[in-house]
């Protein structure tokens, strides 16, 4: 008997910062996190190769009031600190499961995390170490979804992973939209030209421009995670 290969090599997951929260309101629920870090485990045991980009909104909406009438971008730098805090939750909650994670920021912060080294990043994928990239891209006016992208694109990831609440790519906001129905597959130009706000222009772009595909699932969805990177239909993809 053979066993089923994966159907990707290196992939790049990203997190949003509310699927750490749970049915919280914000913060980071425990028993999601410890859910999510089991389901990550279990494609790193198949050989695949995990880098994550985390978000969050999940920090960042329970401060969010006090940034009303900010400078954007200093409040967009709030937000990157955020994501170094779901960064260092989530690396703790692999480490305590086996995993060796290693987290890289992409703004200077060295007593807490190291910073982002692209070549280091590489040699810790190759040992089979998750790693767990925070602070975005490091500059305000982005999101981690570019980030997403542009990480996904340096260390050449075969497909980027998009974990949200639901479960693939629409024809209109489902949490706005009843009647919406989800798409199996799409390219990067009807996604920009509909206008989809799944995913920022930018990130669509980015990935179009480096004919990086995008796949959208559910976070939610048990196994999910696992049948996408067997290589079975579950999601959206987006491609170039
Ligand atoms: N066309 C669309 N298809 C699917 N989801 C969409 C679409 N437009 C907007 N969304 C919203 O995008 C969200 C998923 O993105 P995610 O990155 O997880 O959330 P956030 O960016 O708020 O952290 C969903 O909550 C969904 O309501
Ligand atoms: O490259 C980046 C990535 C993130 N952010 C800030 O960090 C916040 C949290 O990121 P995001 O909204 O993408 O997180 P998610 O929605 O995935 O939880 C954003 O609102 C931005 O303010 C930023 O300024 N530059």
């Amino acid at each position: 008997m053979t066993l089923a290969k994966p159907a990707h090599k290196r992939i790049l997951l990203k997190l949003s910062g509310e699927a750490l929260m749970g049915d919280d309101q914000f913060g980071i629920n425990r028993a999601t996190i410890v859910r999510m870090v089991e389901e990550i485990a279990d494609i790193t045991r198949l050989g695949v190769e995990v880098a994550v980009v985390i978000g969050g909104g999940n920090i960042f909406r329970g401060v969010a009031g006090g940034s009303v009438g900010m400078d954007r971008a200093t409040a967009d730098y709030m937000g990157m600190l955020a994501t170094v805090m779901n960064a260092l939750a989530l690396a703790d909650a692999m480490d305590k499961q086996g995993l060796t994670a290693r987290v890289m920021s992409a703004i200077g912060i060295e007593q807490v995390v190291e910073p982002y080294v692209r070549p280091k990043a590489l040699q810790y994928l190759e040992e089979g170490k998750v790693v767990v990239f925070a602070a975005g891209t490091g500059n305000p006016f982005f999101t981690t979804d570019t980030a997403a992208a542009l990480r996904g694109a340096e260390i050449g990831a075969e497909l980027v992973l998009k974990a949200t609440k639901v479960d693939g790519v629409y024809t209109a906001d489902p949490a706005k939209d009843p009647t919406a129905t989800r798409y199996s597959q799409l390219t990067f130009d009807e996604a920009i030209t509909r206008n989809l706000g799944i995913m920022d222009a930018t990130a669509f772009a980015l990935c179009r421009d480096q004919r990086l595909p995008i796949r959208v699932f559910s976070i939610v969805k048990p196994g999910a995670l696992k049948r996408v990177v067997m290589g079975e239909d579950e999601g959206t993809l987006v491609y170039a």
